[in-house]
């Protein structure tokens, strides 16, 4: 079972719905529930008696009819309750390591009917998600907002490595001394880095209404890195014979064994098996100056267009003029944005 099938359930069983509103009622209630999300041919034909039933799917609606015994049935949107006090008859023979009824049906009826069920076990106070043969915990509001803290935390400490390293980065392309393993070291970290940041935004996710102050720390920390795989394509793209091959997407799927080798990040980058880590590579300065020098992006365009970023730092504000629709003001704007790239990094 995939584990994005397993989180989009785990999204749909967030604070805020009305499902999550009623297992936490049921929780509170200790009577358990067993509630099978959706219906199809192949749920029919693991029920046996209960009452057909159609109404809306309320956090009291799932209170009450929990009290009932045997299982819920939800509609495929999860709007509608179709029955109650359902007798759930999966295939016994179907694998389980459960050892109540109750979660063994779940998990057999989750395995034969290819579709979600959620436990709510009256004697552990726990609910349960059963998807594909295996169980995974639906965890409280302070379990996920402890794990979501202590992801921020780490991602916090990421995010100053990787913004420490985009500094140096940048030192080296004020002084054109770029190679591709130093290429290879910023792309492994932002990869490290977006990977943790995705992690962070499935606790949000799975937190619903509860995880709005997570979510702005969240996103004040994305935004520092955000874009920066884009400016790095515009940046680097063109030190290959096709641009178009270079792709720093290509590193999602890497295992943490891989990112760590330069190698063969330059070669999922598009540099090719055996190309040499001491190359030089030269940057067109999108990022230095959108980022560094805070420059709007069509001057950035119109400036990489025409002179090369070592060019530019040499250029006269009458040189720079001579660039289509920069006037003398625009002109000063540059040369006082190409400084601050230079002095933010020490350079000359
Ligand atoms: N096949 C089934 N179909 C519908 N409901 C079931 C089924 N099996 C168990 N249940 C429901 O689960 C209830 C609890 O059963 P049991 O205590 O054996 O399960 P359990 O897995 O130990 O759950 P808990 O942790 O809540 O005690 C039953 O009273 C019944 O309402």
């Amino acid at each position: 079972m995939p584990r994005s099938a397993i989180r989009r359930y785990l999204r749909l069983l967030a604070p805020g719905t009305q499902l999550r509103g009623g297992l936490d009622r049921i929780l509170l209630g200790r009577t358990g529930a067993l509630i099978v999300l959706g219906n199809n041919a192949r749920v029919q034909q693991v029920c046996s008696g209960g009452f057909q039933l159609g109404v809306d799917c309320t956090e009291q609606n799932l209170r009450e009819l929990a009290k009932l015994d045997g299982a819920i049935i939800l509609s495929n949107d999860l709007t509608r309750i179709v029955a109650a006090g359902v007798h759930l008859v999966p295939e016994g023979d179907l694998p389980t390591a459960e050892t109540g009824t109750r979660h063994r049906s779940a998990d057999r009826t989750a395995q034969s009917a290819g579709v979600p069920v959620v436990t709510v076990s009256a004697s552990m106070s726990t609910v349960s998600l059963f998807l594909g043969g295996r169980r995974h915990p639906v965890e409280t509001v302070p379990q996920v907002i402890s794990r979501a803290n202590q992801t921020l935390a780490t991602l916090s400490r990421v995010v100053t490595r990787l913004t420490d390293q985009l500094e140096q980065f940048s030192q080296l392309e004020i002084a054109d001394q770029v190679t591709l393993r130093d290429l290879t070291h910023v792309a492994h970290r932002l990869e490290l880095t977006r990977r943790l940041s995705t992690e962070m935004q499935f606790h949000v996710d799975i937190l619903g209404v509860e995880g709005r102050l997570v979510s702005l720390q969240h996103a004040e920390l994305a935004s520092s890195f955000e874009g920066v795989a884009d400016l790095l394509t515009e940046d680097y793209a063109h030190n290959l014979a096709d641009p178009s091959d270079f792709d720093l997407l290509a590193l999602h799927n890497f295992t943490p064994e891989e990112l760590f080798s330069s190698g063969l990040v330059a070669e999922r980058l598009g540099f090719g098996s055996t190309a040499n880590l001491e190359q030089s590579l030269g940057t067109r300065g999108v990022r230095l100056l959108s980022r560094v020098g805070r420059l709007p992006a069509p001057m950035v365009t119109k400036l990489v267009g025409r002179y090369s970023l070592q060019e530019m730092f040499g250029a006269s504000v009458s040189q720079l003029m001579e660039i289509d629709g920069i006037g003398p003001r625009r002109a000063r704007l540059i040369r006082d944005a190409l400084l601050r790239v230079t002095e933010s990094n020490g350079g000359s």
